[in-house]
């Protein structure tokens, strides 16, 4: 069943005189449980393509439906909303807060959504068992190796449609 359906999108950046076609009509299907990796030279796109897939930015014209809703017609704060509860964005620099154990890390996005305490702690724990990482909820990041602290921040995401990792996958086990 197709997850990211994007059709005729185009991208174009204006600097003075010139004309920067970032995307220029790209099509483009994804399944749910589907792993793509977008790989292409440096300035050929890919971050302009996985912003508009995040719904950080929409493209300048094309159709973009993500889990059937229409994206190109949102405003700021319906793209918010969805950017909440359906993307998952693993960053190269994991973006774990240094206070908290991985357990309260993983925590941290369901209590901005409004869970409750009970609701939490099974998913935190499925989804540090899910990452191998049960036996380490009580670290902190400094006292976990570089690809633990990235399972924590795989973690984090569970429970979204879509997820991004920007960088190197050498890290996860
Ligand atoms: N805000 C902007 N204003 C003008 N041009 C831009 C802007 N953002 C990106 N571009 C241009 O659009 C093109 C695509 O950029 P993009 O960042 O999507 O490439 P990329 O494939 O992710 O590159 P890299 O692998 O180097 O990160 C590049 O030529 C870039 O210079």
């Amino acid at each position: 069943m197709t997850l990211i359906h994007i059709e005729n999108a185009s991208k174009y950046y204006t600097m003075g005189e010139e004309i920067i076609k970032a995307l220029d009509d790209i099509s483009l299907d994804i399944d749910r449980g589907e792993f793509v990796a977008i790989m292409g030279p440096s300035g050929s796109g890919k971050s302009t393509l996985m912003n508009i897939i995040g719904c950080l930015d929409v493209a300048d014209k094309g159709v973009y439906d993500l889990d059937g809703q229409e994206i190109n017609v949102l405003k700021d704060s319906q793209l918010a909303e969805i950017r909440n509860q359906k993307i998952g964005f693993v960053f190269q620099s994991f973006n774990l807060l240094p206070r908290l154990s991985a357990y309260e890390n993983v925590e941290l996005p369901l209590i901005y959504r409004g869970m409750s305490k009970k609701e939490r702690e099974p998913l935190v724990l499925h989804a540090l068992e899910s990452v191998d990482l049960l036996d380490r909820k009580k670290h902190f990041p400094s006292e976990l190796s570089g690809g633990q602290q990235q399972r924590v921040a795989i973690a984090q995401q569970a429970k979204r449609v879509v997820y991004f990792r920007d960088g190197r996958l050498s890290e996860v086990g």
